[in-house]
C-alpha cells in the first residue's frame, strides 16, 4: 500500500482534491479502442485506490463522456486533417470542464481517449494557471510521440499527432470550429515544454524541435542518464 504526500503542492491550494474527467473518446485518430480506457480502469479500481490509499478526495461526475451529443453529421477533410469538427468540438468542451476543476487549485486526472484530448486538458489547465497565478504553465510532455505536427507537416492527418502544434500557437486556424476558439490564455510557450521518452518524432517534427529550440530527451537519453534523468527534468522543470 502507498501512503498519501505529506508536502503540500505549492501551486494547487485544494490539492488533495482530485478532479476527474473521463474521456471515452477516440476520433483524433482512425482505431476504435482507447474510447473504452477510462471505463476500464475505472471498473479495474482506479478512483477506489486513489481514494483509500493516497487519500484523494475525488470529484467526479460518475460518467465517461462520449460527447456523442457533439458529434457533426458529417465531417470532411480539412487542411488534411481528420475529423476536424469532432475533434474540435470536443476538446473545447473538454477545456471547460477541466478548468471548472483547476480553477479551484485542485490537482486534475483526465483519462483518455486518444492524444487529440490533449487540446482540451492543457487548454483549460493553462487557463486556470494565468488566472490563478499570474503565470504560464510548463509542460512536461513523457511520451514517445512529439505530437507537434501541423496540418501541413502531418503524414497521417490524425489529429492525435497535432495537439502541441496548436497549444503553442505552431498551428493555428481561424475558424472557430475547427480549433479557432483556442485563445492565447488557453496556449503554452515552447520554452517551458520539455519532451521525455521521445523514440518516434517524424521529420518535420525534428525540424520543428530544432527551430524553436524545444528541449527533448530522447528514449536513448534516458537509458543513458539512468538514475540521473530525475534530476535533469529537476533541473529543467525549474528553469522558469
Ligand atoms: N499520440 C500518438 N499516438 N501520436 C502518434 C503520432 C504519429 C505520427 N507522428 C502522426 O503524426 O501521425
Amino acid at each position: 500500500m502507498t501512503s498519501p504526500p505529506t508536502i503540500q503542492p505549492k501551486f494547487l491550494y485544494n490539492g488533495n482534491d482530485l478532479g476527474v474527467v473521463a474521456v471515452g473518446f477516440s476520433g483524433g485518430q482512425c482505431k476504435a479502442g482507447v474510447d473504452a480506457a477510462p471505463s476500464a480502469l475505472i471498473s479495474s479500481g482506479l478512483l477506489t485506490q486513489l481514494h483509500d490509499d493516497l487519500g484523494y478526495n475525488i470529484i467526479h461526475d460518475n460518467t465517461v463522456h462520449s460527447y456523442s451529443e457533439l458529434m457533426p453529421k458529417s465531417d470532411p477533410d480539412y487542411r488534411g486533417m481528420k475529423r476536424p469538427l469532432a475533434v474540435s468540438a470536443v476538446t473545447q468542451q473538454l477545456s471547460e470542464q477541466v478548468y471548472e476543476h483547476a480553477k479551484y487549485g485542485r490537482c486534475v486526472l483526465t483519462l483518455g481517449g486518444d492524444h487529440s484530448i490533449a487540446i482540451g486538458t492543457i487548454s483549460g489547465t493553462a487557463k486556470a494557471i494565468r488566472e490563478r497565478l499570474g503565470r504560464e504553465m510548463a509542460v512536461i510532455w513523457v511520451d514517445a510521440h512529439c505530437d507537434i505536427n501541423t496540418p501541413e507537416t502531418s503524414e497521417s492527418g490524425n489529429i492525435h499527432g497535432m495537439p502541441v502544434a496548436f497549444l503553442t500557437g505552431l498551428a493555428e486556424e481561424k475558424r472557430d470550429d475547427i480549433f479557432g476558439w483556442l485563445k492565447d490564455n488557453h496556449k503554452i510557450s515552447v520554452k517551458k515544454l520539455v519532451y521525455i521518452g521521445i523514440r518516434d518524432a517524424d521529420r518535420g517534427e525534428k525540424k520543428m524541435l530544432k527551430e524553436h529550440g524545444i528541449k527533448a530527451f530522447s528514449m536513448h537519453d534516458v537509458d543513458k542518464y539512468g538514475d540521473h534523468w530525475l534530476l535533469l527534468i529537476e533541473v529543467h522543470a525549474d528553469q522558469d
